[in-house]
């Protein structure tokens, strides 16, 4: 009888666990994003040549597991070791670097026709926005082409890891959308 009740009870209390993998172009953010989610705080980054990988608790309900992987361009062919298993993607964006949207573009498409990653919700992180020069969210909705995108489920959100701003409403996304399947 005590191990039925703690079993129910542990089937109320199991918390739904998701693997997020984060990418994007080197320098855009994501550590400090990942470290901004978990910690609350801005810290001071150095270029990720491997991952981090933190859990990080959503409301009272949701683990995420978050992989953050490198993005310099030698070691971008290492992102698809990761694909596998992805409940979504977070692919985070410099704003404040308008010379390599193009670059991002492509990345972005190569990605949607991966077999791995197929269907998988798609968050955009556009990142720095607390410095003016940003690219505006419609901008680079414009830019990256992201109406075109028919097969999943994809949202564009400001972030500024330096303040916080947008990260929360970039997790709202995906709790709503991986809820919902
Ligand atoms: N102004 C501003 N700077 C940021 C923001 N987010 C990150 N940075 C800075 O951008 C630089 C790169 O940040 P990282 O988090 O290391 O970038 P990354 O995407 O992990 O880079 P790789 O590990 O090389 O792929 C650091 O100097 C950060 O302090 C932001 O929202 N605003
Ligand atoms: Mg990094």
């Amino acid at each position: 009888m005590g191990n039925l009740l703690s079993n129910i009870y542990q089937l109320f209390d199991a918390k739904k666990q998701y693997r997020i993998l984060m990418i994007g172009l080197d320098n855009a953010g994501k550590t400090s994003i990942l470290y901004r989610m978990k910690l609350g705080e801005n810290i001071t980054t150095l270029p990720t040549i491997g991952f981090n990988v933190e859990t990080v608790s959503y409301k009272s309900n949701l683990n995420f597991t978050v992989w953050d992987v490198g993005g310099q361009d030698k070691i971008r062919v290492l992102w698809r070791h990761y694909f596998q298993n992805s409940s979504a993607i977070i692919f985070v964006v410099d704003s404040a670097d308008r010379e390599r949207i193009m670059e991002v573009k492509k990345e972005i498409d190569s990605l949607m026709y991966e077999d791995s990653l197929r269907g998988a919700p798609l968050l955009i992180l556009a990142n720095k926005q607390d410095i003016p020069t940003s690219l505006t969210i419609a901008e680079i909705s414009e830019q990256l082409n992201l109406y075109s995108i028919k097969d999943r489920k994809w949202f564009i959100q400001s972030t500024s890891a330096i303040n916080g701003q947008g990260i929360y409403e970039g997790f709202e996304f995906l709790s709503k959308t991986l809820n919902s399947k």
